[in-house]
Order: structure tokens, then sequence, then C-alpha cells
């Protein structure tokens, strides 16, 4: 079984049999566990779930939108096919104050970079997405909002906090998008990967994805986890393209189709 899908499932399990069944701003009720956690070591596995077809590159390419573009534009996305983002895109084609924007505006991933290579005993080093006179300036406020960072004899360790998760759709997507991410961060600043802590304050499955769920929970053996491969030339994170980034040997156990909640 992939370590992954084990992880996951174990919190899928637990939300479907001991869940807080709990109404929410979307209308759509789910249930619910707090303080939910993975964690993997980065140089021994790559997390993608393969007890379900997970879109790689739909997720890399949204991560790459936020963190490389540094990009509000759900048009530019969708001029790469990625349409996860269309439900709240605004009327002048973005999502206003959010996400990418924040990134850019304080200028986080150069500051990122450059204490990771000038000073990697620093503690405080810190991606936050939560910039409180902009969240309301932004169509949703960010769900997988920070990203704290570590370099502990050689290796880029990284936790990630995310305040709301949708376990079917959102997670799959963000486990994977972010263990890309300290790859391509240790890539360019020459350290090695090394753990990765994904920390969900809240947990969910909406009561409409609950059957999804449950047939993936009753698939057969989730096949061992495929291998990550980054061209081993870039060195400036901003020269990756989705061309220097691939998944090789993804064996999974086919798409389950489920709804998002607006
Ligand atoms: N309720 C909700 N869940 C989310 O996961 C979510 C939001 N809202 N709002 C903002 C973004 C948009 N995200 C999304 C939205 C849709 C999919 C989705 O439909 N995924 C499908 C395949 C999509 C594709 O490859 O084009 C899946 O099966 O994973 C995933 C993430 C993540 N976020
Ligand atoms: O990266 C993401 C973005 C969004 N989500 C999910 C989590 C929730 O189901 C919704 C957001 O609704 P809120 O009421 O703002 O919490 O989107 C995710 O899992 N990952």
């Amino acid at each position: 079984m992939n370590n992954a899908d084990r992880q996951y499932l174990k919190i899928v399990q637990e939300i479907l049999d001991h869940g807080y069944y709990d109404n929410n701003r979307t209308g759509v009720s789910t249930y619910k566990l707090p303080h939910q956690i993975m964690q993997f070591d980065l140089a021994r596995e790559f997390p993608i779930l393969t007890s379900k077809f997970v879109g790689f590159k739909t997720a890399v390419k949204e991560m790459l939108w936020i963190y490389r573009d540094q990009s509000n534009s759900v048009l530019k996305l969708q001029e790469e096919n990625v349409h996860i983002w269309d439900e709240w895109m605004k009327p002048d084609g973005t999502i206003g104050t959010a996400y990418g924007w924040v990134v850019r505006e304080y200028q986080q991933v150069d500051k990122l970079i450059a204490a990771l290579k000038n000073n990697p005993q620093d503690r405080r080093m810190i991606l936050n997405l939560w910039q409180i006179p902009h969240l309301d300036g932004g169509s949703l406020y960010p769900c997988a909002f920070m990203t704290l960072w570590d370099v502990t004899d050689g290796r880029l360790n990284c936790m990630l906090v995310q305040r709301s998760g949708d376990m079917p759709l959102g997670v799959p997507f963000n486990m994977t998008q972010y263990a890309v991410l300290v790859h391509l961060i240790a890539q360019v600043t020459d350290l090695a990967p090394g753990l990765f802590t994904h920390v969900i304050n809240n947990a969910h499955i909406y009561e409409n994805q609950v059957e999804g769920m449950r047939e993936q929970l009753s698939r057969g053996e989730a096949p061992e986890a495929p291998t990550l491969w980054i061209n081993p030339e870039i060195k400036n994170f901003y020269d990756f393209t989705m061309d220097d980034i691939k998944l090789e040997n993804y064996q999974h156990l086919g798409k389950i189709k489920m709804e998002v909640s607006v």
C-alpha cells in the first residue's frame, strides 16, 4: 500500500466513522474532524494518491501559477486548460487579492529563497497567504495558507498549514503540489528535500462526496508511489516549466468524479 494513501485513507475513514456532521457557508453539509496530520519524508517517497487518479499536471500548474507566476488571473490558468478556479472568477477575470497576488505583493518567494541561501538557520522562514487587509479583496480566503520552512542537516523541511481541507478534491491536490514545491525550492537552494508535514485544521467530506469516498476506500491495494523527476539543470526557481517536472510510472486505480461545493 502506498504510504500517501495509507495516511490519507486513514483520515477519510476516521471522518466517515467519527466525523461531526455540520453545516457551513456553502450550504452543503460536511462530516468533519479537527487537526488531521500527514507526514512524508520526501527523500524516500513522493506523496501522490494511487487509490484514485490525481490530476498531477493540473495540481502542479496551479502551484506554479501561485508561486512562480504569482498571478491571480483565472484566464491565465484557463489558457493552460485548468478550470478548477472557474467558479471563483470575478468579472475582471481574476480571484482578486488572494493567493498569487499576495505572494507577489510581499515578494514572499524571493525572501524565502534568499533566507534559505544566506541564512538557513533562520527560524522566521514563512510563506503566509493570510494577509488580513487583503482577505476581503479575494474571492475566497486561502485554504492552504501557510508554509513554515526549516533547514536541518542540509535537508529542507516544510510544514503546510491548511485551515480548511476538502478531503476528496482539494487535499489530494494540495499534498502533491506542495511536495513538488519543496522539491523545486530545495533544488534551487542546493538543499536535499526533507520532511513535508501537512496539517489540516478542519478536514471534511461534503455529504455529496461520501459515496465517492466509500468507493475509494473499498478499492483494492493502492499501487506503490510513482517517482518525481525534476530537470537537474534548472537553478532559478522562476525558470521551471511543466517540461521540467514529470511524474514517472504513475499507476493508479482510476478517476473518481466528485462534486465541488462553491
Ligand atoms: N469546495 C471546494 N473544494 C476545493 O477543493 C476548492 C474550493 N472549494 N475552492 C477553491 C479551490 C478550487 N479547487 C479545486 C476545485 C475543483 C477540483 C476538481 O474538480 N478536481 C477534479 C478534477 C479536476 C481536473 O483535473 O480538471 C478531481 O477529480 O480531482 C479540485 C480542486 C480547490 N479548491
Ligand atoms: O487549496 C484548497 C482550496 C480550497 N479548499 C477547500 C476547503 C473548503 O472545502 C473550501 C473553502 O471553503 P471555506 O469555507 O473558505 O473553508 O475549499 C481546499 O481543500 N484546498
